[in-house]
């Protein structure tokens, strides 16, 4: 099987790169790469695609730059909402199919149970807009895909709460974390390693078929926590892994009212993830089992 993942150094594309390396060949392709490709210009996405001819395109790539978005929406739709759609077209002209990643902020926030697959969604910021939009565009072309919804995605590598937080906690005594927005930290590795099984377990040799169970699941880990939840146990777990020294940093939560971004987000996001059990038998670990895994792997 021959995969085209786009996306190269970003957290899950990192990650991707390895985890479906057993699958096939992979090709791993971003605005840097022969051939280039570049989700803002329609042409590279159709050219590098008809090049390639994949039998799955996995796409790993976004503009995730959520307070950004809020200045620079035309070219957060063109990456996030323009460029699924057309990788879509282009995956049912190859005869390929095609893997997207989405994100918990396409829900509103006023839950206050676990958001399924078919809640309504209600985006609160531009960058939840343009990947709702994206979404959208990938449902409409028809092409077989996963549209996979993830959540508070760290890890050891790229831009991340987990990297932020651990220079913070070596910088300053005090760091102050919001404490009113809930959602479940999701580690990029099991991302990555789930979306390998998915593609095993739809494909038949070269073909990707996942049939009737194709659509959008939800893919995090599992319980919640606030931001400030997460900081804390982040310190916790690195102190205790010697990561940090004994007597640097403390923590306080606030509201997000004491810590103001340009883009809203939204209170409460936790994904339900159900429907992956029910479908595929798939279950990600807790939040912060996930962290002690993701921990364990900076000792070496
Ligand atoms: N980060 C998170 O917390 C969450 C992420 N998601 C979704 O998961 C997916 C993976 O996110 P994540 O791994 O965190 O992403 P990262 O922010 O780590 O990386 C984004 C990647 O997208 C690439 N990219 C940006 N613009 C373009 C472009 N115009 N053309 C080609 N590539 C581009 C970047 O490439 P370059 O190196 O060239 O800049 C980078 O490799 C995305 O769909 C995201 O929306 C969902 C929920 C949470
Ligand atoms: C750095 C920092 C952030 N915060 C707050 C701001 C914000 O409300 C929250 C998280 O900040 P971040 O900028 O890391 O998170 P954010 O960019 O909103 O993360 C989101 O990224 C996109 C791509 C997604 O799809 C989401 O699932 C989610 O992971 O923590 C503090 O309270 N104190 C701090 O020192
Ligand atoms: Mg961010």
């Amino acid at each position: 099987m021959k995969i085209l993942l786009i996306g190269r150094e970003g957290q899950v594309a990192w990650e991707l790169r390895r985890s479906l390396a057993c699958l096939g060949q992979v090709v791993a392709l971003d605005r840097r790469s022969t051939p280039p490709l570049d989700l803002a210009d329609p042409d590279s996405i159709r050219t590098s695609i008809r090049q390639i001819r994949p039998h799955l395109i996995v796409n790993a790539a976004a503009y995730t730059a959520v307070d950004k978005a809020e200045q620079e929406s035309e070219l957060a739709f063109r990456i996030n909402a323009e460029a699924p759609g057309i990788l879509a077209e282009e995956a049912l002209a190859v005869g390929a199919g095609l893997i997207h990643y989405s994100t918990d902020y396409v829900f509103p926030g006023d839950g206050e149970t676990p958001y399924r697959e078919d809640d309504p969604i209600g985006p609160q910021n531009t960058y939840g807009r343009s990947k709702l939009t994206g979404e959208e565009a990938i449902r409409q072309v028809g092409a077989p895909h996963f549209v996979l919804r993830t959540a508070w995605v760290y890890g050891r590598r790229g831009q991340n709460f987990l990297l932020t937080m651990l220079r913070l906690m070596r910088e300053r005594e005090l760091v102050r974390v919001v404490d009113d927005q809930y959602g479940a930290p999701t580690w990029s590795r099991l991302i990555a390693e789930a979306t390998a099984l998915l593609v095993a377990k739809s494909s038949v040799k070269e073909r990707f078929e996942p049939g009737e169970r194709q659509g959008t699941y939800h893919l995090s880990c599992g319980g919640q926590t606030s931001w400030y939840g997460f900081a804390c146990r982040i310190l916790d777990y690195s102190r205790e892994k010697g990561l940090l020294p004994a007597s640097t940093t403390r923590l306080e939560p606030i509201p997000s009212s004491d810590y103001p971004t340009p883009a809203q987000r939204p209170k409460y996001s936790v994904l339900s993830n159900e429907k992956l059990f029910d479908q595929f038998g798939l279950v990600l670990p807790d939040w912060d089992q996930a962290l002690r895994l993701c921990l364990d792997d900076f000792g070496c």
